[in-house]
């Protein structure tokens, strides 16, 4: 089974807001990515707008929508209060109608995205969200740690998707911990197949730690942005993904 590439754009919006204008331009490097062979697009759009901005997600819901077959994915925390003109995810997703929506537990002073939900506090919070998405029509994706009894509750929720949190993994790739690690996104990954939801992954994912994971059976999507926006710098966005997409397809 292959698994799906989504290059996430935050990096280059990143680098667009360091200056005033419109360069590097997010749209272009959209269209670059799947005209390369990416399967989707991912944005995770922050209440402070470090990267990802409203017209950002608006636009590249957009392209995604023309290109048949590409999936859209808006990532993002459903409870992050409206600031400025970000609308709120919720307001969002109901604007462009992505593939996908998947929530993170981000708070709004994160550097990035660094842990999973706890369901034992939030399950409630979310049911309503759920319902809201899936009146949607819009597949939900709970970004998760590799814990059964969080993805048995997640399943409980209403999830379509669970996201794999691969931080950890990534963080101790090639030592011991990293290999035990691996056994515990394997067993997770079994868990969230026995209760029927489908397998994301992402974060800090690269070249590198990318094979061994996807010896996971049934990761169906990859979300990638960082390291690819890294690889890019060296070698070429379209090199980048192509160079992802053929780990992701062997
Ligand atoms: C949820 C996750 O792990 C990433 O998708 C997230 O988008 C990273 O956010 P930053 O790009 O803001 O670090
Ligand atoms: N959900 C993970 C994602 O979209 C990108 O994470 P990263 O590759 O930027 O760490």
């Amino acid at each position: 089974m292959s698994t799906a590439l989504s290059v996430n754009l935050n990096k280059i919006a990143l680098i667009r807001n360091s200056r005033e204008g419109n360069f590097p331009n997010v749209y272009e490097f959209g269209e670059l990515c799947l005209a390369a062979g990416a399967a989707g697009l991912t944005v995770h759009p922050r209440p402070d707008q470090r990267h990802i901005r409203p017209i950002d997600v608006r636009k590249l819901a957009q392209l995604c929508r023309v290109n048949s077959g590409i999936e859209f994915n808006i990532e993002g925390n459903p409870f992050a209060p409206a600031q400025g003109d970000y609308p709120g995810l919720l307001a969002l997703v109901a604007e462009t109608r992505p593939d996908q929506c998947t929530l993170v537990p981000d708070s709004h002073d994160q550097l990035t995205s660094d842990h999973g939900f706890d369901l034992h506090t939030t399950a409630k919070l979310l049911e309503p969200v759920i319902q809201q998405l899936k009146a949607l029509d819009v597949r939900i994706s709970l970004f998760m740690d590799p814990n059964p009894e969080q993805i048995r509750m997640a399943r409980d929720c209403g999830a379509d998707r669970i996201e794999l949190y691969t931080g950890p993994y990534a963080q101790h790739y090639g030592t011991d911990t990293g290999r035990a690690l691996l056994q515990q996104y394997d067993q997770a990954a079994r868990v969230a197949r026995e209760c029927g939801l489908g397998i994301n992954a992402g974060h800090d994912l690269n070249l590198s730690n990318l094979p061994d994971f996807l010896t996971i059976t049934g990761i169906e999507e990859v979300s990638i942005g960082h390291a690819l926006t890294v690889d890019a710098l060296k070698m070429g966005m379209s090199a980048a993904v192509k160079s992802y997409l053929q780990i992701c397809q062997q």
